[in-house]
């Protein structure tokens, strides 16, 4: 691997994805700095979680390359677990497993270990994402959204891949436990060295957690830069997104 390529997580190039007659990604490019906080605005159905889902190997593209940590997608011998975590939208926990055995999940599926190693790993991921050790017998119709959000992150991270995906992470959340998830997104991040691809419709987010924002329109990214450089951008969609009235109103009230 030379230095550029060690200089990426993710390389998209030219990729394109379609549905149908729907063309959805229409040769886009993409790059993802290792150890960075990547963020994804786009329009509503513009193709952000397409484009997640296909990195992730869930959607076949058309055309086009990703490069995941140097290598093609499909390509590792490891398996993908151990690569990337994923916390979707809705948190997507197994209702009838405890968080324990929700966290636990991962590593049975991958790995084999003794199951006081497991109950070892999972405390400690559970202390890694700001929850106790008495959470871990709850089931999760006991956990507030919060907790739920947590939950599901510490079981993204169980295996310890060094990148993480995140869709839409503080959707639900009320602006403390949003705060509160960012904060502990960025402790991570630096403190375990990640690497964070994360769709957000969150101003705050963006503003406060995100290394750099990439804006997807039309199928493209056609910005993508620290956020400063994105409220610069000419581009008419990026414009209408940070400087249309709502956003104003949110950046104004954040200054
Ligand atoms: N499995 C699928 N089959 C057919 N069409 C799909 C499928 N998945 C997504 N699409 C279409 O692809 C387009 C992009 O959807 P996507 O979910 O990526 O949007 P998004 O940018 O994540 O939107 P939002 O911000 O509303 O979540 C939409 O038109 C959607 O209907």
């Amino acid at each position: 691997m030379d230095a550029s390529q060690d200089q990426f997580a993710i390389r998209v190039r030219d990729l394109v994805v379609g549905f149908g007659r729907q063309t959805v990604l229409d040769h886009l490019s993409l790059d993802v700095r290792r150890g960075e906080i990547l963020g994804l605005v786009g329009a509503s159905g513009g193709g952000k979680s397409v484009l997640m889902r296909t990195i992730i190997g869930l959607i076949p593209r058309r055309g086009g390359t990703i490069e995941v940590m140097g290598q093609p997608t499909g390509g590792h011998g490891r398996g993908a677990a151990t690569i990337w975590g994923i916390l979707f939208q809705q948190g997507a926990l197994f209702s009838s497993l405890t968080v324990r055995q929700n966290i636990q999940f991962p590593l049975r599926e991958n790995l084999v270990l003794s199951q006081e190693l497991m109950d070892e790993i999972a405390i400690a991921k559970l202390e890694m994402v700001g929850l106790r050790a008495q959470d871990a017998d709850k089931y999760p119709s006991e956990l507030s959204g919060g907790m739920t959000k947590r939950v599901a992150l510490a079981r993204a991270l169980a295996l310890d891949p060094p990148i993480l995906f995140l869709d839409e992470p503080t959707s639900g959340l009320d602006p403390i436990a949003a705060g509160d998830f960012d904060a502990l997104i960025k402790t991570l991040q630096k403190t375990l060295g990640l690497t964070v691809f994360m769709v957000t419709h969150d101003l705050a987010s963006l503003t406060t957690v995100c290394d750099r924002v990439a804006a997807l329109a039309d199928g493209k990214i056609v910005a993508i830069g620290p956020m400063r450089e994105l409220l610069q951008s000419e581009h008419p969609w990026v414009r209408a997104y940070f400087h249309g009235k709502r956003s104003q109103m949110l950046q104004h009230e954040m200054r």
